[in-house]
């Protein structure tokens, strides 16, 4: 069986206060867009993983999909499987790769050996592996809270827009991100402001990792002041980064900014 997990993009982030357990609570629009891995599991005679496509840092036993069977085996009586990763999501990116790929890991666990578990089980499965993975269960425009992984549906499609994400060669680790983050109460929620015309959310829509991250990068400051030069009605980075996105009415060109970024056109 395979599937395609997809990364996400944050519509806004503020990072609220910090919590008791080292963690923080934060408010943000989490919104699906169509960059993909490709993630396949056969039935096999003991574990294994094979990754193909970009390189993915660190032990084949911290990836989060042989953490999520590991997860999955104390409760079911799972057989051995091959999981086969081909990896095209941009790593530490503020796109939630690693976490897509965990979440679609639960679904397709869940459906090939039938263990009947509700989205509302495989989310508390999912946010043992990781904040964002709670998302990608369900993988449709929210509101998300608390610890970025309680969600309220929201009605967002932005279909008729073109959204272009820019990936500067630069990987931001997240809690090096929160690291330089203070965080203060909001003023208005973004449940609300999302509900503005687009065209204003540049002044009232921000992520607040980007004020420290632009310090130190000043490369990731100048591709989103590139974005709006091109034309971008919004722009910005993508949770903790280092990737930045625009939303356009139709597909900028951005020739210009080629060199030393990958570019996704209308994803
Ligand atoms: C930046 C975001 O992508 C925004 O959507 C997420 O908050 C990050 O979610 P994630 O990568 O799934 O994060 P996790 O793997 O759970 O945590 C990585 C590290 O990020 C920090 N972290 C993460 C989520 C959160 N609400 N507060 C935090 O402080 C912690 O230092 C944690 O050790
Ligand atoms: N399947 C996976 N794909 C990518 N990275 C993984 C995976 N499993 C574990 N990891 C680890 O997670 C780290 C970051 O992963 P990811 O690409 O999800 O970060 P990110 O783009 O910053 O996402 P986020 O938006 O969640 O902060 C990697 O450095 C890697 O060590």
């Amino acid at each position: 069986m395979i599937n395609f997990p997809n990364a996400k993009i944050n519509i806004g982030l503020n990072i609220t206060e910090r919590r008791a357990d080292g963690y923080h609570n934060l408010e943000t629009i989490f919104y699906p867009i169509q960059i993909k891995d490709a993630l396949e599991v056969i039935e096999a005679g003991e574990l294994s993983f094979e990754a193909s496509g970009l390189g993915i840092p660190g032990r084949v036993e911290d990836n989060l999909c042989i953490k999520g069977y590991h997860l999955l085996k104390k409760d079911f009586d799972l057989p051995p499987v091959k999981i086969h990763l081909h990896k095209h999501i941009p790593i530490g990116a503020g796109l939630g790769g690693g976490s897509s790929d965990a979440a679609f890991f639960i679904r397709l666990m869940n459906d090939k050996f039938r263990l009947g578990l509700t989205v509302d089980q495989m989310q508390t499965y999912a946010r043992r592996l990781g904040a964002d993975c709670a998302f990608f269960i369900e993988n449709k425009p929210v509101f998300a809270f608390e610890k970025g992984d309680e969600f309220e549906t929201i009605k967002l499609d932005l279909s008729g827009y073109a959204i272009v994400l820019v990936m500067p060669d630069i990987h931001i680790s997240t809690s090096e991100a929160y690291s330089g983050v203070k965080p203060a109460p909001v003023r208005q929620s973004l449940y609300d402001l999302i509900y503005e015309p687009i065209e204003d959310w540049k002044k009232l829509i921000k992520n607040d990792f980007e004020e420290n991250i632009f310090r130190n990068h000043s490369a990731v400051r100048g591709v989103k002041a590139a974005l709006y030069e091109a034309g971008a009605i919004y722009a910005s980075m993508s949770g903790s980064g280092a990737s930045v996105f625009g939303i356009f009415r139709q597909t900028p060109d951005l020739s210009a900014l080629e060199a030393g970024n990958q570019i996704f056109y209308n994803v």
